[in-house]
């Protein structure tokens, strides 16, 4: 459904992709999950066909994404930024959605309209940061878009409501599915929804995997320094402890005989994609 071979997305010159490959060829709950900046939003977009790649070759069902007709009536991209007609009503903007998706659920929106408390008779600029997010995120669902592409799709939701939408999003794609890519920094709160993960970091995919072999594929070793990275140097050091409880990160299938535990998704994402330069008390030290 979506094919991304040695993709390259340069800003000026900055490179913001380079050489990533992404390959998903079914229906699929897909997480997109990377540090801020990394090039998720700008990911989505190419899927989208919004912009073009520097290099490479960027395919949403098999054609040519950019500025591609076939793959705008077939796909949607929610985002934060994203704005609609001014002088048009929510409620306008559905009949504008039925029009141009010829899936677009009626029923669906309408029920997850009242549900959410959506005021259709507003504007689009009229509603709160939470609400904008939850009337796009909707409206996205109710295209039924071969390709939906939901950028940080709880982006000022408060927490309850969050879980609501992300079981209307599990609900939609169980009735109807389809490749549903959801971007977030909430990997704690999202994991359980997701089929596959994607991590992006330094321009590239790092991981593309099932959710579930992505936690177990590392665990943690609980004890003594030296003695772990003796039986696994590359080990990742998590905590340095003065009462012999070191604590390091390992691929799942190295043995050794030490404490172990298991690791989170989350916990591993932010382990996997951390930036090794200091901590944020090593800013303030010298003004202590
Ligand atoms: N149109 C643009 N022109 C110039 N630079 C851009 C443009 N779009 C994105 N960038 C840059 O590309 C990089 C990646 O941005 P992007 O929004 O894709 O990251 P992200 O992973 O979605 O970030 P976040 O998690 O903070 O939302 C950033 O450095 C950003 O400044």
């Amino acid at each position: 459904m979506i094919n991304c071979v040695n993709v390259r997305k340069k800003f000026g010159r900055k490179i913001v992709l380079d050489e990533l490959n992404l390959q998903i060829d079914e229906p699929k709950l897909v997480g997109l999950v990377g540090r801020n900046g990394v090039g998720k939003s700008t990911l989505m977009s190419l899927l989208a066909g919004l912009e073009k790649p520097t290099k490479g070759k960027v395919e949403v069902l098999e054609q040519s994404a950019f500025d591609n007709l076939y793959v705008s009536v077939n796909s949607i991209y929610i985002h934060p930024n994203m704005t609609f007609p001014a002088n048009l009503s929510l409620r306008e903007l559905c009949q504008m959605g039925a029009q141009f998706y010829m899936h677009w659920d009626q029923a669906l929106s309408e029920k997850l309209f009242t549900y959410f408390d959506i005021p259709l008779h507003q504007t689009f600029q009229q509603l709160s940061t939470g609400m904008k997010s939850m009337f796009a995120t909707i409206f996205g669902l109710a295209t039924r878009a071969a390709v939906t592409l939901l950028d940080e799709p709880v982006n000022g939701i408060d927490e309850g409501l969050r879980k609501d939408m992300y079981r209307a999003i599990l609900k939609e794609y169980i009735a109807y599915p389809r490749l549903i890519i959801i971007s977030s920094h909430l990997l704690d709160e999202l994991a359980h929804l997701l089929e596959e993960i994607v991590i992006l970091h330094d321009g590239k995919v790092l991981v593309h995997d099932n959710i579930d072999d992505f936690a177990s594929s590392h665990m943690i070793w609980e004890g003594e320094l030296s003695r772990m990275l003796a039986a696994y140097p590359d080990a990742l050091i998590l905590e340095r402890s003065p009462f012999g409880g070191d604590r390091v990160l390992v691929p799942s299938h190295i043995a050794g005989d030490f404490q172990q535990q298991a690791i989170s998704a989350k916990d591993l994402y932010l382990y996997l994609t951390a930036e090794k330069k200091g901590s944020i008390d090593d800013v303030f030290s010298n003004n202590e």
